[in-house]
């Protein structure tokens, strides 16, 4: 290693000179500043047999304030031995430097050949990226360069290549202090791969900007043309339709789209600014609305915020200026409320008087409130001339010089109290009236109506709503109530919440109106789409469910069941008669002149045409009964109007026609409504050996009649269950089994006690089976049919086919009581079952359930016991008691 002496020059950061490469600097005549040094490198035209680099000046012209400019010629590497201390005596005193040794060894030919190929690729990229053409040719030149160049001579083109292609300055300080051939080929290698990623980088950024921007431009320029086509086009009809009429031009709704999207904007504008100032939804209003402002028209995200605000504009947010209906402040609202309930619904007796007890609580509720809204007015107000008066003397004191502060202004939007009474949860088979007598309720409340199917909802998101991220989101069945009663205390129902969705991968639906239901959290319900908490607590929720079993437990605390049954066919009849008859008749334009409905006709529509528990079928049926006879009458008035027009002598088409005739008796049914749909089943309903009629009461609440089927098999003494039963009735069927083997000695069945009536005469399994397989049933309440029907397999006695029975039964032969009388009851009535078997404790539910007309027309039976039963269903003396059936107690 040569040691020598050389004057150093200090370069301006961040400068590096490398071998081969040049450098031009402005010099001033002035003293040079004190730059921090980079890089010592050497400097000497003169002084030095081997200089690191040439020199050259460039004299500034004319104009002094120009300066040299310095070129500078990197020739070798060199290492200062001291630490440079600026000496400003005298700048270019020569130092002590070390040239570095001239690397003997050629670079790997894989080194070699990567560098080359790195370095190719970048000089590609520049030049592709360069928009000049010199500089262009310039980088396809030290390729050409590049490809020819020896392998001796590689590492000295990565020098030059390095200063040219605008590596960092860290990069360029490591090649500059590494010496070592092919150690600084690789070094080069990695700067080059490096700089053509960012460079790709960069061009794919700036490529996507561009497609944007020009996007952009595009959408905006064709706008414009399509604005001024639009104006053109505009002038050119006006003008021409001027010339038409007198120089009015007639212009349609469709034509002023500008001027139209003007005035929906400022309405939407008008509805934000009524919004009670400092709400929460005034400040998401103001907030969109501005951000509306910036989004360009026609846009997605635009369209997006104007459907945004029409919703939050659009929903009755609760004000404080909101008068409440003056109705329950009148003295006769209770009677007008009944009054009301009865005018819309006949019988309910029970029902209607739960109402008016509810429609109290709810009237001394709102009393209460109003009392206390008139204090806490008062207090507002004297609060109000306080701080008037306080504030005048501040003015005052101010304008005396003495800075007093002004009080405070009260605080907005006082809240209005709830005043609602429990949930009501209306219970009942279809048809029963549960929607119309929450639609009374709100009648007689004087409040907006609206209804809430919740059947089948299984997404959470349909009661809340969807967030704004979702593609066509929108909020949810509440929301979308609330907007269209128009008023912050409608009267909503909940239509079936029994049939609403439990927890899913959608969400939880039943939870979300558990909140809505709640009036613990319902005064800040949360919309996701709307996303400003809303207050639902003025609003009166009334449920209705068909039955209570899948409801959930919180669901069913929150409420107050209102149960309805369904009604007797006295009961429809007057419902038909009074308000289904009449209701059709307005809705087909027709008037009791003209049509009537004889009492058998009407009898035979409501037992042979329908087999309900309400009376939708039935008011289904009179519709088209009521139908029937307007196409009639429509003939006829035709058929007149004809006759009266072609003179008295025509009278031929009137007589064609026959003379119209509004009564509908009940030999014309069929003709009208088809074959009765019921009509016969009782004669089918022949007695078997083995089958007993059951009381059930289906999962819509309708009670019925079911037939207990059995029949006894080939097998290996077993019992065979079938017809989607489930574990309770199972055991019932077990049980009954049970009960009927160990007195099957007693039933004169088999000849000893110690004989299982399966195995003894022949081995037998018997089959139980429940028809409707389809529907899936459940519950004990078959337990004495069941034992009816095994006694009646193994004995060959018979129960005849107007009995029915229901009722649970133990071990030890007791029966014990079951629910649904009043379903199962006036189902079995409508089947024309004529003597009904009961357990002993539900004499009070019959008593008390049982329309008067019903029980004096049925028999009704209460037993204790199983025996009790079975003397009730086969008659006292069929059976062949061994030791007669009273002495039959349980020997367990
Ligand atoms: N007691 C009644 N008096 C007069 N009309 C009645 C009575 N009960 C039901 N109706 C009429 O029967 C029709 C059906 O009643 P509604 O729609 O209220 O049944 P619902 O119990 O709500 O049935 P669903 O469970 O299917 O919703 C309505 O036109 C209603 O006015």
């Amino acid at each position: 290693m040569a040691a020598s002496k050389l004057p150093v020059l200090p370069l301006p950061h961040p400068s590096v000179l490398l071998p081969g490469s040049r450098l031009t600097l402005p010099v001033t005549n002035e003293q040079p500043s004190p730059l921090p040094p980079t890089l010592t490198t050497l400097i000497s035209r003169t002084a030095a047999r081997l200089p690191a680099f040439c020199v050259s000046f460039v004299p500034p012209g004319r104009n002094s304030r120009q300066s040299y400019l310095l070129t500078l010629h990197g020739l070798a590497r060199v290492r200062l031995l001291a630490p440079y201390v600026p000496d400003p005596e005298n700048a270019f005193i020569p130092r002590d430097v070390q040239y570095a040794p001239n690397s003997k060894d050629v670079p790997s030919r894989k080194a070699v050949d990567t560098f080359k190929q790195s370095a190719l690729r970048l000089l590609d990229r520049l030049a592709r990226d360069s928009g000049q053409q010199i500089r262009r040719d310039g980088f396809h030149k030290i390729s050409g360069m590049l490809e020819d160049i020896t392998d001796a001579r590689a590492a000295w083109i990565a020098d030059i290549l390095v200063s040219t292609v605008n590596a960092s300055f860290a990069d360029k300080l490591s090649i500059l202090g590494t010496n070592d051939a092919e150690a600084r080929l690789t070094l080069a290698t990695e700067i080059f791969t490096k700089l053509v990623s960012i460079s790709e980088v960069s061009t794919k950024i700036a490529t996507q900007v561009e497609e944007s921007v020009y996007k952009q431009q595009k959408e905006h320029f064709l706008r414009q043309q399509l604005a001024a086509i639009h104006k053109e086009l505009q002038s050119l009809s006006s003008s021409s339709s001027g010339a038409l009429v007198d120089g009015q031009s007639p212009s349609s709704e469709l034509d002023d789209d500008e001027q139209h999207e003007a005035d929906d904007m400022a309405d939407l504008k008008r509805r934000i600014e009524a919004m009670e100032p400092g709400s929460e939804e005034r400040k998401m209003g103001v907030r969109e609305w501005r951000r509306l402002k910036r989004i360009p028209q026609g846009s997605v995200e635009n369209g997006v915020i104007r459907s945004y605000l029409e919703w939050l504009t659009a929903i009755p947010w609760p004000n404080s200026t909101l008068e409440p209906p003056r109705t329950l402040q009148d003295r006769s609202f209770l009677t007008a409320a009944r009054a009301q309930l009865d005018s819309d619904h006949f019988g309910l007796e029970k029902i209607k008087k739960r109402l008016i007890e509810y429609l109290a609580v709810v009237r001394l509720k709102e009393m209460n409130a109003e009392r206390e809204r008139l204090a806490l007015a008062a207090t507002a107000a004297s609060q109000e001339a306080e701080r008037q008066k306080a504030l005048v003397i501040a003015k005052d004191s101010v304008a005396d010089g003495d800075k007093a502060k002004a009080p405070p202004a009260p605080k907005s939007r006082p809240v209005r109290k709830s005043v609602k009474g429990p949930i009501l949860l209306f219970v009942g088979p279809p048809g029963t009236g549960k929607t119309s007598l929450g639609q009374s309720v709100a009648k007689a409340l004087d409040r907006p109506f609206q209804r809430i199917s919740l059947g089948g909802v299984r997404d959470e998101g349909e009661i809340r709503g969807h967030r704004r991220t979702y593609v066509a989101s929108g909020p949810g069945l509440i929301v979308q109530a609330m907007r269209k009663a128009g008023r912050c205390d409608p009267v909503l129902l909940l239509d079936e919440i029994d049939k609403i969705g439990g927890s899913n991968f959608h969400g939880d639906p039943s939870a979300a109106l558990l909140e809505v239901l709640d009036p613990e959290q319902n005064h800040t319900f949360n919309d996701h789409y709307i996303n400003v908490p809303i207050d639902l607590s003025q609003v009166l929720f009334i449920c209705t469910a068909n039955s209570l079993e899948t409801i959930s437990g919180p669901l069913l605390d929150r409420c107050e069941i209102v149960q309805l049954s369904g009604y007797t066919y006295d009961e429809k009849m007057h419902i038909a008669r009074r308000f289904l008859l009449p209701k059709q008749l307005s809705a087909n334009g027709m008037d009791s002149d003209h049509v009537q409905i004889t009492e058998p006709a009407l009898m035979t529509i409501a037992t042979q045409y329908t087999r309900e528990a309400g009376v939708r079928s039935l008011e289904r049926a009179i519709g088209a009964v009521v139908r029937y006879k307007a196409v009639e009458w429509a003939e006829h008035v035709d058929a007149e109007q004809e006759s009266q027009k072609n003179g008295d002598e025509d009278k031929s088409a009137v007589e064609r026609r026959g003379q119209y005739n509004g009564v509908v008796e009940e030999n014309q049914l069929e003709a009208i409504l088809g074959i009765a749909r019921w009509d016969g089943e009782e004669r089918e309903r022949e007695e078997r050996r083995g089958v007993v009629y059951g009381l059930v009461v289906m999962g819509q609440g309708e009670g019925g009649i079911l037939p207990v089927e059995t029949i006894a098999v080939p097998g290996a003494g077993r019992l065979k269950l079938t017809g989607s039963l489930g574990e309770v009735i199972k055991e019932s069927g077990e049980i009954a089994l049970s009960w009927v083997k160990t007195h099957a000695y007693d039933l004169l069945i088999t000849t000893s006690r110690a004989h299982d009536p399966l195995r003894v005469p022949e081995l037998i399994d018997i089959h139980l089976h429940l028809p409707a397989g389809a529907q899936k049933k459940d519950g004990p309440s078959a337990g004495i049919a069941m034992v009816c029907a095994f006694v009646s397999l193994l004995t060959g006695a018979r129960v005849p086919t107007n009995i029915a029975m229901t009722g649970e039964i133990t071990l030890r032969g007791r029966v014990t009581p079951v629910g649904g009388i009043k379903e199962k009851v006036l189902g079995a009535h409508r089947a024309q079952i004529t003597k009904v078997i009961l357990p002993w404790a539900n004499r009070k539910d019959v008593e008390h359930d049982v329309a008067i007309e019903i029980r004096s027309v049925m028999e009704f039976v209460f037993v204790r016991t199983v025996n009790e039963a079975l003397v009730a269903a086969f008659g006292k003396n069929t059976l062949g008691w061994r030791n007669g059936p009273l002495l039959l107690e349980s020997r367990l």
